[in-house]
């Protein structure tokens, strides 16, 4: 197919205002709004639909974006756009992982965190619960750790069509930058020397995992 062809299906299959980001993490929907944009793509939010937040209950990132987009799908009559994303230490057995929302809250329900006083999400919080396990092990355990973003494209008839995509990386202490969201602060990409927090968005989108699954979901459905 040629670049002509290309644009006239993607504007028919998700035209502007037809496509529903199913996520409730602000930060991820401006990444996906400003990942979206260059195809002249203007999504719904869930939040302004109020849709509501589903229970996760996947074992895998692809099984809850899956959940999330379907949903939203369902719910809207409308296709819908879903992201399940998160943190794999390797010294850590790939944790946080599929619960990298989860170590945010006081008391994560999750074996070896203790829980804490306080209310809501707070990434502070989870950093530092990630550095401390890491401290725990051995001097010179290696701190590699990497994203992944599973998309998860639901249609209203039900079929759903998914990527992957991971970006590699080094675990720093203390974290840097205010920018991104979530885990960023602490996270330096291979071949870096900025953490995802210090960096311009279009910088953390030209190596994100986020980006990567995003260049699969493009090349398959534009
Ligand atoms: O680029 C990223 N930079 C930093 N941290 C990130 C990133 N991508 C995911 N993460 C972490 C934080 C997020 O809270 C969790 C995903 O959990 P995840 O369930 O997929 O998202 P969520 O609950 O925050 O929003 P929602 O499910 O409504 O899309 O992993
Ligand atoms: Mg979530």
């Amino acid at each position: 197919m040629n670049e002509e062809s290309k644009e006239p299906q993607a504007i028919r299959k998700l035209a502007p205002g037809r496509l529903v980001i199913a996520s409730h993490n602000e930060g991820k929907v401006r990444e996906i709004r400003a990942l979206l944009a260059p195809y002249g793509i203007e999504p719904v939010s869930a939040a302004s639909l109020d849709l509501p937040e589903p229970e996760e209950t996947g074992t895998t990132f692809v099984a809850n974006a899956e959940l999330k987009a379907m949903q939203a799908a369902d719910l809207s009559g409308l296709p819908a756009l879903a992201d399940d994303s998160g943190l794999c230490v390797e010294a850590l057995g790939n944790a946080p992982g599929i619960f990298s929302a989860r170590w945010g809250l006081p008391d994560p329900g999750i074996e070896g965190i203790e829980p804490e006083a306080g209310e809501g999400r707070d990434f502070d919080r989870a950093m530092r619960r990630v550095n401390a396990k890491l401290d725990a092990l051995p001097e010179g355990t290696s701190r590699a750790a990497h994203f992944v973003c599973a998309l998860a494209l639901a249609w209203p008839d039900g079929h759903v069509e998914w990527f992957e995509g991971r970006v590699d990386g080094t675990l720093i202490w203390p974290p840097r930058g205010d920018k991104g969201f979530g885990y960023d602060p602490m996270f330096v990409p291979e071949g870096h020397g900025r953490s995802f927090g210090e960096m311009a968005p279009e910088a953390k989108h030209a190596m994100s995992h986020r980006a990567d699954a995003f260049a699969q979901l493009v090349a398959a459905v534009f």
